[in-house]
């Protein structure tokens, strides 16, 4: 576990504020259940368990912010742990940017945290958190890939697409959050433009851009990112594994 009594102090920022397309019609994603309880309590109590953790920053869909404050301010947190709740953006980046412009001072370490992988294991957050404050400025916890992966030509529609390279397995990695990050090198790279004009699909990738160090520690498994409907009946199992070997 990270000792809270060191002088270093960590936010977690949870962009919440994304639409679940991939997940069909409904609530906006972070708001839908599992086990009758908010994907995103699930994801605030995860990084709520970590010592080192004393504030989070919930990004909420725009229209449900007063909701989403609403149904935090009942839930039973450590006393350590404040929370904020913010109105986010247009894509996960600008819903980011939000939440980093409502840290404040003295916090030296950030975690970026999915509302979509409500089931990380506080050791992965612990894990992260340690990295960073031994001196990596951006950490990302992975794992190892099981299918092989093509490089293709895109194609419209349903056309076969051309295959242009196999990357070598081995060397890739499927990367997961929390992305720990220290604070002044995430505000940083959310402040560049990349010359395409593209988003980054993750804040790491933002810190690669800058020419910035990016390291890789263990991911886990239950960190998965609930994106599909075949994905919530995966969350429900593990809590339902989680209940069954330790009542939780
Ligand atoms: N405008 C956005 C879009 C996404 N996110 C958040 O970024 C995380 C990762 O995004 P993803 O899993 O893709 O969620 P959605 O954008 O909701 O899913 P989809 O792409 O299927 O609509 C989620 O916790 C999501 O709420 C966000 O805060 N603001
Ligand atoms: C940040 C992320 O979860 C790392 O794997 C992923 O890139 C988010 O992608 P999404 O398309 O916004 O779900």
């Amino acid at each position: 576990m990270t000792d809270a009594s060191q002088p270093s102090r960590t936010a977690a920022v949870i962009p919440a504020a994304g639409r679940g397309v991939r997940m069909g019609p409904g609530a906006p994603k972070a708001l839908r259940t599992l086990n009758g309880t908010p994907i995103l309590v699930h994801a605030v109590r995860a990084m709520a368990a970590s010592n080192a953790v004393t504030l989070v920053v919930v990004v909420a869909p725009p229209e449900d912010t007063a909701s989403v404050r609403n149904l935090l301010a009942d839930l039973a947190l450590p006393d350590r742990t404040d929370v904020l709740v913010v109105p986010g953006g247009e894509n996960r980046q600008e819903s980011v940017r939000l939440g980093l412009d409502a840290l404040p001072e003295g916090i030296t370490t950030v975690l970026v945290h999915d509302a979509a992988r409500p089931l990380v294991p506080v050791d992965t957050v612990d894990a992260v958190i340690e990295a960073v404050r031994d001196g990596a400025r951006a950490v990302v916890p992975a794992l190892p890939l099981a299918d092989t992966v093509k490089e293709v030509e895109p194609g419209p529609g349903n056309a076969p697409e051309p295959v242009v390279a196999t990357p070598e397995r081995s060397r890739l990695r499927a990367v997961q959050t929390p992305q720990g990050f220290d604070r002044a090198t995430l505000v940083r790279a959310h402040g560049v433009r990349s010359p395409s004009g593209e988003g980054a699909t993750d804040c790491a990738g933002l810190v690669e851009r800058l020419g910035e160090p990016v390291v890789v520690v263990p991911g886990h498994e239950e960190a998965f990112k609930v994106t599909r409907p075949l994905d919530l009946v995966l969350a429900e199992a593990v809590l339902a594994r989680r209940r069954a070997n330790d009542g939780f």
